[in-house]
Formats: structure tokens, C-alpha cells, sequence
């Protein structure tokens, strides 16, 4: 069985295709990479895979979980890193942390080392609103790993994220796809995609167009695709 199966995903709005039937498969400890240019729908199939947005056809299934029906346990092998936050910027970042941490049973000390581990231990106290772009990341990043999931669906996780912490974040993904968690991410930035990714996918107007697997996903094989299918 195959820990994460994606079996040809689709969304459309009104008319307007956003995502065409799209199929990966993916084994526990290993990590795929989304990658193409504004708009080719990444966005759309990570927010397909943890269950916010309803697909207009196909399925996935985690861990023989089905998307659809078994919706509940299907979601709780999840934990999902959206681009941005929605209504909850005027909580402080430990009200955040422990409203997620509280659907997921997840005990103050994790939320703790989570925050220490992100290095915002000393930004506890303060709104969510009042952070800047890098520490905002560190926190919706934060929020995915409490439960330490199964399968981790970040997106854009490192946008605003200074080189410092571009490093810790890649350090932390190999250290997290160690333990046996399945991760799907997307990202611009090719070295990133290619020193932490088994498989990259590159993705251009709601299509996977081209797989690359481990043995030829050096970071100049990957900036030479993206350039390839920007034109
Ligand atoms: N709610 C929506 N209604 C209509 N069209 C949408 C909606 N959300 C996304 N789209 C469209 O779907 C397509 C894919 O968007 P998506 O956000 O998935 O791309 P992306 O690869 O994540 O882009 P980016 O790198 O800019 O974040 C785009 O053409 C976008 O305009």
C-alpha cells in the first residue's frame, strides 16, 4: 500500500480550470516538491490534499485513509501549512499555537519546545498581526508540525524567511522526513527544492507537466526545467 495516494485531483471554478486531474504517489520518509510559476496551481492541490478544498473529481488517501470516506481520520494524519493566516491575527502567538494545539490533544510542553524550536519563545506574548513576514512563516510552521503529523503539506513555506532561517527550515525537514513523515511543499526556490526533495514536480497552468526523481534533481538541473517551462 502506498502511504500518500493521489488519484487524479481536479478543480474547477465556474469555468475556469485551476487544477486538471492530477496523480502522485508518495512513501512514508520521503518528500515532494511543487514547483512552477505563479498561478500553475500549487496552491490549489495542496489545499485539495489536506481536506479545506473540496476537489471537483478524484481522490487521495493516506495511509489507505480515503480523502472521502473517512474524511475524519483521513484529516488527523495531516498537518497543513496554509500561505497565510486568516481571521486569527489578533490572538498572541501561544493563543495560536494552543487553539491548534487543543483540536489534536497536543500537551503545553510540545507547545513549548515548538516554540523554542522556532525561536519564538520571546514573541509569545505578542499579536499575531504584530509580526513580521519571516516570524508569521515560523509560526504557520509551527502550527503544522505540533501534532507531528504523518504527512506535512506546506505552502510556500519558506517565503519571507531570512537565509538563516531558510537553513533551520531545511535542517528541520530532513530531520522531520527522518522520522518516517511524508512531506509535500511547494516553493520558488530551487535550492531549497532540490537538497530536500526526493521528487519534484513541476507544475504549469493546473498541470504536473514533468516528474524528477532523485538521481537528476541537482539545484541546476531544477533552475534549468523552471526556466524551460516559465516561457
Ligand atoms: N477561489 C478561486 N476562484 C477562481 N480561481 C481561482 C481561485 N483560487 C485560485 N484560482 C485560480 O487557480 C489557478 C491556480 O492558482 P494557485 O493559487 O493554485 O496557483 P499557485 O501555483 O499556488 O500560484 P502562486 O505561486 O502565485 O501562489 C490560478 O489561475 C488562480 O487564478
Amino acid at each position: 500500500m502506498n502511504s500518500l495516494k493521489v488519484d487524479n485531483v481536479s478543480k474547477i471554478y465556474k469555468k475556469k480550470t485551476a487544477l486538471y486531474p492530477s496523480s502522485f504517489e508518495a512513501e512514508q520518509g520521503t518528500c515532494v516538491v511543487l514547483c512552477g510559476g505563479n498561478g500553475a496551481g500549487k496552491s490549489t492541490l495542496l489545499q485539495i490534499l489536506s481536506g479545506i478544498l473540496p476537489p471537483s473529481s478524484g481522490t487521495s488517501a493516506i495511509y489507505g485513509k480515503n480523502m472521502s470516506s473517512d474524511r475524519k481520520n483521513y484529516i488527523r494524519e495531516i498537518g497543513f501549512m496554509p500561505d497565510d493566516f486568516h481571521a486569527q491575527e489578533m490572538m498572541t502567538v501561544v493563543e495560536f499555537l494552543d487553539f491548534y494545539a487543543s483540536f489534536r490533544k497536543v500537551s503545553k510542553d510540545r507547545v513549548n519546545d515548538v516554540l523554542d524550536l522556532l525561536g519564538l519563545t520571546d514573541k509569545k506574548s505578542e499579536l499575531v498581526k504584530s509580526l513580521s513576514k519571516g516570524m508569521r512563516q515560523r509560526l504557520l510552521f509551527g502550527q503544522s508540525i505540533l501534532a507531528e503529523p504523518n504527512v506535512l503539506l506546506l505552502d510556500e513555506p519558506t517565503n519571507g524567511l531570512d537565509p538563516y532561517w531558510v537553513n533551520k527550515f531545511v535542517e528541520m525537514l530532513k530531520r522531520i522526513k527522518e522520522r518516517g513523515t511524508i512531506i509535500v511543499f511547494s516553493t520558488h526556490m530551487m535550492d531549497v527544492a532540490a537538497e530536500t526533495g526526493d521528487v519534484i514536480l513541476f507544475m504549469k497552468q493546473g498541470k504536473i507537466i514533468q516528474t524528477i526523481n532523485n538521481e537528476d534533481k541537482s539545484e541546476e538541473t531544477a533552475m534549468k526545467l523552471m526556466k524551460l517551462h516559465r516561457q
